[in-house]
């Protein structure tokens, strides 16, 4: 089923919470709205599930409009962070519900519902467990119910709201790898809201980048972390080192640094802001042209991840960079050791959002 999001807008009283979305969302896609508190992602999804209405604007499913459609004719599920299951039923009858409560013209026979809510659970590897009630249970189990209730009535488009943000972080990872394998199994068209950047990365097949109602930038993982079209985009995704300086004959001139930056001429003498991941930051311990003197501050192993940070000495700033565990040993660093640094890649915006 494909998802178009034409033109929404939507306010809350005079708060404006979505301002003009249009997204196109391919059948079988799994799609993050990634965006800080507030941004308006849940929003979003409220009105994809037709929970909410918008001001202005149209959602089609497969080329059909939904304005007048109830959220149950939708053929939508639903996963929430906080497992809404049922408490005073099983794990077997919270999936099964959405079978029970059907109309019996289209309600299954009691044996497929078992044959069906079975099959689900040990899709989720909770075959076991049918028997218990969910505060006997994991948080990352309860979830798993959850996802298995939202496929029981196998809907072709399915939601899901922070659905693992209230877990650690191991759990967390566990169960994103799996909606993965999940989704591709399916291949029911998904769209799942986070503030987690690196959960959006590692599971969607596009970002959709979202702030203050509006959207940033839509693109796959890949796209939005090496090309972002905005500052805030490129803060959004990931650590990131700010080389303010000046324009001047195609260069960012930026402490001794004078970056090249092709495409600039006609910007002379703007000011303008060079975005560098820390993992694009080169470190040499020889003095080499291009290079500026930094004393290294601090070291933290973060397991195959070597964080450095770094106190420029051209300009008294403090800068992060990454490097891989065999790179670190490779050049023997140490905390005050003097070495000589520049960005591999840096990406350079001019303030009012013009990007270079
Ligand atoms: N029913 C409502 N009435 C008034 N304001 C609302 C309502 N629902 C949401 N808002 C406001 O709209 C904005 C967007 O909210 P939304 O829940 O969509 O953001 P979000 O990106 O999902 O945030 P979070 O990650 O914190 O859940 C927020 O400023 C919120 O306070």
């Amino acid at each position: 089923m494909s998802i178009h999001i034409h033109n929404v807008s939507k306010k809350y009283g005079s708060f404006q919470a979505l301002e003009d979305i249009s997204v196109d969302i391919q059948s079988g896609e799994l799609v993050a709205l990634l965006g800080p508190s507030g941004s308006g992602k849940t929003s979003l999804l409220r009105v994809i599930a037709g929970l909410e209405s918008s001001d202005v604007g149209e959602i089609l499913f497969d080329g059909q409009s939904m304005t007048e459609r109830h959220p149950k004719e939708r053929n939508v599920g639903f996963v929430f962070q906080h497992y809404a299951l049922f408490r005073h039923m099983t794990v077997f009858d919270n999936v099964a519900y959405g079978l029970k409560v059907r109309p019996r013209k289209t309600r299954p026979s009691k044996q497929d519902i078992k044959t069906k809510v079975m099959e689900l659970l040990q899709l989720v590897k909770l075959e076991n467990f049918a028997n218990r009630y969910p505060t006997q249970l994991s948080g990352g189990q309860r979830q798993r119910v959850a996802l298995a209730r939202a496929l029981a009535v196998e809907p072709k488009v399915l939601l899901l709201d922070e659905p693992f943000g209230a877990l650690d972080a191991k759990v967390r990872k566990e169960l994103r790898r799996w909606l993965r394998k999940l989704h591709d199994e399916f291949h029911i068209t998904s769209i799942f809201v986070t503030h987690d950047q690196e959960e959006a990365l590692d599971v969607a097949d596009r970002i959709v980048v979202m702030n203050n109602g509006k959207i940033e930038q839509i693109g796959s993982p890949d796209e939005v972390y090496t090309n972002p079209k905005s500052p805030f985009v490129y803060d959004f995704l990931g650590n990131v080192n700010l080389f303010k300086g000046r324009l001047a004959n195609g260069k960012l001139m930026h402490g001794e640094f004078a970056l090249d930056v092709p495409d600039s001429h006609t910007h002379t003498d703007d000011n303008a802001i060079g975005y560098v991941r820390p993992h694009d930051i080169h470190i040499e311990k020889t003095n080499m042209p291009g290079t500026v003197p930094a004393k290294i501050s601090h070291i933290h192993l973060l397991g195959p991840i070597v964080q450095i940070e770094l106190r420029r000495e051209d300009l008294d700033e403090f800068l992060e960079a990454e490097l891989t565990k065999e790179q670190f040993f490779q050049l023997q660093l140490t905390i005050g050791d003097q070495v000589y640094i520049k960005p591999k890649q840096l990406k350079v915006f001019i303030p009012e959002d013009y990007s270079i």
